[in-house]
């Protein structure tokens, strides 16, 4: 594979040369001494046990040491038992479908100021990072989403979304092996995290007060988990200041939203736009359901959607072109511990053992297997408008970039409704202007 090839596509390519024909889709691999053994998952039922409420197996140990530099501290991706559950509790309803489409007026200021720079860039006909910029925009987006504060770092410097730019830059790695190296990192981490904090402790205090002068506002997911918080505290004395337990639960959170919808989103908005120019029948066709649904003039599809956010419920082209979007390229993918007392078991009766072991449930080599999919590879809308019976409808549990259970994908309504709305307001334009 070529170098910059991603991480999991090698895992992937490893389990098509391995898999057993006459099992499930699984090779478990002893990476010593990189890693505890892994089960690499690449099969919907088995990927459907090792996630469900059933066997409540624990996020890994091994997510902590990527994880938790980025957040802070344990977080809601890294948090396992009840201080999980109280956590998602916490956020949850903010992140619910009506709560989100609530929230369509701020993603569509922040989704203005994208499609203006990607105009800017078009006139100019220069040569630019479409992720960099994507990513810039979400962290606005989720910013102003769940910390009810516009960051503005698409146009201006930010200090909260170049601190964790930054220090994703210096913990990843991926690309400049050097930095492990520079003997600055530890410092450099440290300042990065220490200004993510006071950045979002500053916003959280600036909430707290807003919210004892109106403790009905429900204007971004932090009011909402404010308020859920404080409804529990109702025995004590109202402090003047916020609590400091709430505030540093509260940035961890934070921290970790910008940091697991940001690049996630930003990609799949980037091989949106990539599929539908290598497309053209597919654009033809989303253009024509925004033309029949949001409107025929672009310039006023961001009005009608403010004043109408139900119309992004009906636009399932669009909705399929992101699922299948998803499908081909998945941002993620899941990790569960094993234990002694589960074994996951095929259709053929084939049973796994986990002991001892990480499952890796692998999105890409899943949502890629020739036994799940008619035509794999191929960029098919369509599969996700037909019945059952049709030969191209998916297989039950095979496409999962969210992952299903009790540990899915917090952010996934706010993660297609941005996207919606992204290609709502750009794919219309049709020359540079
Ligand atoms: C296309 C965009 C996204 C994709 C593909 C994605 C994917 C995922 C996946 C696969 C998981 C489960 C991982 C596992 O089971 O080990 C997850 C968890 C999570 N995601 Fe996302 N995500 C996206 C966007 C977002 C956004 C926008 C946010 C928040 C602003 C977010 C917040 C979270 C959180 C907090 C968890 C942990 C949930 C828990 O364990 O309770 N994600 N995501």
């Amino acid at each position: 594979l070529p170098e910059d090839r991603q991480q999991p596509d090698v895992f992937e390519a490893l389990c098509k040369l391995h898999e057993r024909k006459d099992g499930d889709s699984v090779v478990y691999l002893d990476a010593w001494p990189f890693s505890v053994p892994l089960v690499i998952i690449c099969s919907p039922t088995l990927a459907a046990q090792a996630c469900s409420q059933e066997h409540d197996l624990c996020k890994s140990p091994m997510l902590q040491s990527f994880f938790n530099p980025l957040a802070g501290g344990e977080n809601l991706f890294t948090m396992n038992g009840p201080e999980w559950k109280r956590s998602r509790a916490l956020f949850n309803p903010g992140f619910s479908g009506n709560y989100i489409l609530q929230q369509t007026s701020h993603i569509i200021d922040e989704a203005e100021i994208y499609v203006e720079i990607l105009r800017e860039h078009a006139r100019k006909g220069d040569i630019f990072s479409l992720d960099d910029v994507t990513c810039w925009y979400l962290m606005d987006v989720i910013g102003s989403v769940t910390l009810d504060s516009r960051l503005h770092s698409q146009r201006r410097y930010n200090p909260l979304a170049t601190a964790l730019r930054r220090q994703i830059r210096w913990h990843v790695l991926e690309s400049e092996k050097w930095l492990r190296w520079n003997p600055a990192r530890p410092f450099v981490q440290w300042y990065s995290s220490y200004e993510m904090d006071s950045y979002i402790g500053n916003e959280l205090d600036k909430r707290y007060a807003e919210w004892t002068q109106d403790e009905a506002s429900t204007r971004s997911i932090i009011h909402l988990a404010l308020q859920g918080y404080m409804a529990h505290q109702k025995d004590k004395a109202r402090p003047t200041r916020l609590d400091q337990a709430f505030k540093k639960r509260a940035t961890i959170q934070i921290r970790l939203f910008l940091f697991a919808g940001h690049d996630s989103t930003s990609s799949t908005i980037c091989y949106c736009f990539y599929l539908l120019e290598s497309h053209p029948e597919v654009l033809a066709k989303l253009r024509a359901e925004h033309d029949a649904v949001l409107g025929s003039n672009i310039e006023e599809t961001a009005s009608n959607l403010r004043e109408q956010p139900t119309l992004l419920n009906q636009i399932p082209y669009t909705t399929a072109v992101i699922k299948e979007a998803l499908r081909l390229f998945p941002p993620a993918s899941a990790m569960r511990g094993g234990d002694p007392s589960v074994q996951l078991k095929d259709d053929r009766g084939n049973l796994y053992p986990t002991d001892g072991m990480n499952m890796w449930i692998l999105h890409s080599a899943l949502q890629h297997h020739p036994d799940y999919w008619p035509e794999p590879l191929s960029f098919i809308p369509e599969r996700w408008l037909v019945g059952p019976g049709d030969p191209l409808y998916p297989v039950k549990g095979g496409w999962r970039p969210f992952e299903h259970g009790p540990r899915n994908c917090l952010g996934q309504t706010l993660a297609m409704q941005d996207v919606k709305i992204t290609l709502a307001l750009t794919v219309r334009y049709k020359q540079r202007l």
